[in-house]
């Protein structure tokens, strides 16, 4: 039987907001779903919107001209509301949840902080300011078109000031949220922001491109919820992306430590840090198809199971950057620590690295501003060697078969295997593996 207060977490990303016709899709699940309990649901920026802030932000920051890709935002948004509202007048959707702010509103607010946009100053903090409007913008859209409340999550979700990353403030989030979020579940479903938070000063923060499963993670984590269900375009987890990899196969259910090592890889369906919040409170996770909302998807949990079967994790945009002592000396305890301490000043997150006797090599996500900050500081010390455009695959579970399907017509730049784990730095190939 269900429980009396029984919550549910769902989590709605871009891809299920899209358009007009998602956001109607999205309606008929929650009808469909919401009966028999309490709803909260998380929202991510519409379709590619976090895309075009971070485009709109970049030209503010470098100085440029952004009024065409703003206008083109704001026009999209418009349209979508249009098409949604077209026989409401908007007071009567405001009515039933008074605190949804209007698209007008917000762009006012997103023209005012472009505006306030300091060229070449401290890219990572003005970034957050505006890059957090997406998710605004969308659960406005999204909460009048269920007539539900809006909650603005920013001074509930307490981070640091670890810009675009924030660290939570656990104690101090469950606190605020246990104290404000469930008497408005009692009055109905409750639409709130994935991938924003605040800071003790009420500075807005994100935490980390498509942090939004984690939003749902933490929400369901203060909250005790039942299950979290994060809706996707895909069948559930499966084996592979399915735009890269042929015929991928559904993980039924799956443990929460196996997810979260394909997480970590990269698999990019659901977010790293989703997991551990769930696996501690163990709320079962599910992974389900907007496109097909009755199928059984995948449910992550604390279960059993035998050798799954291999699992392809890709990672594009990858840098590899070798640095070799100067003077033939070996690389040591105290050249590595240097290295670390430049890559950690630089945020270059390590997805492998190695080691030969006079070189050290790390494959990182590439990105020019930070690998600049990297080369500047080592330098001097070390001869650095790197290549960009690389890929990073990595097998879970691998056997002979799936290597070979893997890595054929592939350069090989570095490989490296435990028993159950194989990762390569791969350059060139086709795109898609059969
Ligand atoms: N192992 C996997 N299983 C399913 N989908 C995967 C996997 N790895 C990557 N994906 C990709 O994740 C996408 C869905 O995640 P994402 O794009 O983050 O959705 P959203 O932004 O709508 O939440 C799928 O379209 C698929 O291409
Ligand atoms: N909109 C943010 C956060 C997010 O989680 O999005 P999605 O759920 O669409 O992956 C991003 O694109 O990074």
């Amino acid at each position: 039987m269900q429980q009396q207060h029984a919550l549910k977490v769902y989590k709605f990303g871009g891809a299920s907001v899209k358009d007009a016709a998602a956001i109607r899709n999205l309606v008929e699940i929650v009808r469909g779903h919401a009966a028999d309990s309490q709803l909260l649901i998380v929202v991510s920026a519409m379709g590619k919107t976090t895309n075009a802030l971070e485009d709109i932000f970049q030209r503010a920051h470098a100085g440029t001209a952004y009024a065409e890709p703003l206008a083109v935002l704001q026009a999209f948004h418009e349209q979508v509301a249009q098409e949604l509202f077209a026989d409401e007048t908007p007071p009567a959707a405001v009515a039933s949840a008074p605190a949804t702010p209007t698209l007008d509103h917000l762009f006012a607010q997103l023209h005012g902080q472009l505006a306030r946009v300091v060229p070449h100053d401290d890219y990572d903090r003005q970034y957050d300011q505006i890059v957090s409007f997406g998710e605004l913008l969308a659960t406005a859209v999204v909460a009048w078109a269920l007539q539900a409340q809006w909650l603005d999550c920013r001074p509930l979700l307490r981070t640091d000031a670890t810009w675009r990353e924030g660290r939570l403030d656990w104690p101090l989030t469950e606190q605020q949220v246990l104290a404000t979020v469930p008497p408005l579940l009692l009055r109905g479903p409750v639409v709130t922001q994935g991938f924003v938070g605040g800071t003790a000063d009420g500075v807005t923060t994100t935490l980390g491109r498509e942090g939004s499963d984690y939003t749902a993670a933490i929400f369901a984590y203060c909250l005790q919820a039942e299950s979290v269900t994060i809706w996707k375009d895909v069948a559930g987890l499966l084996n592979a992306d399915p735009k890269f990899f042929a015929d991928p196969v559904r993980y039924p259910e799956i443990s929460y430590q196996e997810t979260i090592e394909m997480a970590y890889y990269g698999a990019s369906v659901i977010h790293p840090k989703t997991i551990k919040p769930l696996a501690v409170r163990r709320i079962p996770l599910f992974v389900k198809s907007f496109l097909d909302p009755a199928a059984e998807g995948t449910r992550i949990g604390d279960c059993r199971h035998g050798l799954l079967a291999p699992a392809f994790i890709r990672k594009n945009g990858q840098c590899l950057i070798s640095f070799e002592s100067k003077d033939l000396t070996f690389i040591s305890e105290e050249n590595l620590e240097v290295i670390f301490g430049a890559l950690a000043q630089a945020r270059l997150k390590i997805n492998m690295m190695q080691n030969s006797a006079i070189s050290f090599s790390v494959c990182t996500d590439f990105g020019a501003y930070r690998l600049d900050k990297l080369l500047d500081q080592l330098r001097d010390q070390f001869t650095i060697h790197y290549n960009t455009g690389l890929e990073l695959y990595t097998i879970k579970n691998y056997d002979a078969a799936s290597i070979g399907r893997l890595t054929a017509g592939r350069e090989v730049l570095l490989e490296q295997r435990t028993r159950q784990t194989l990762q390569v730095v791969c350059r060139g190939g086709s795109e898609f593996i059969r």
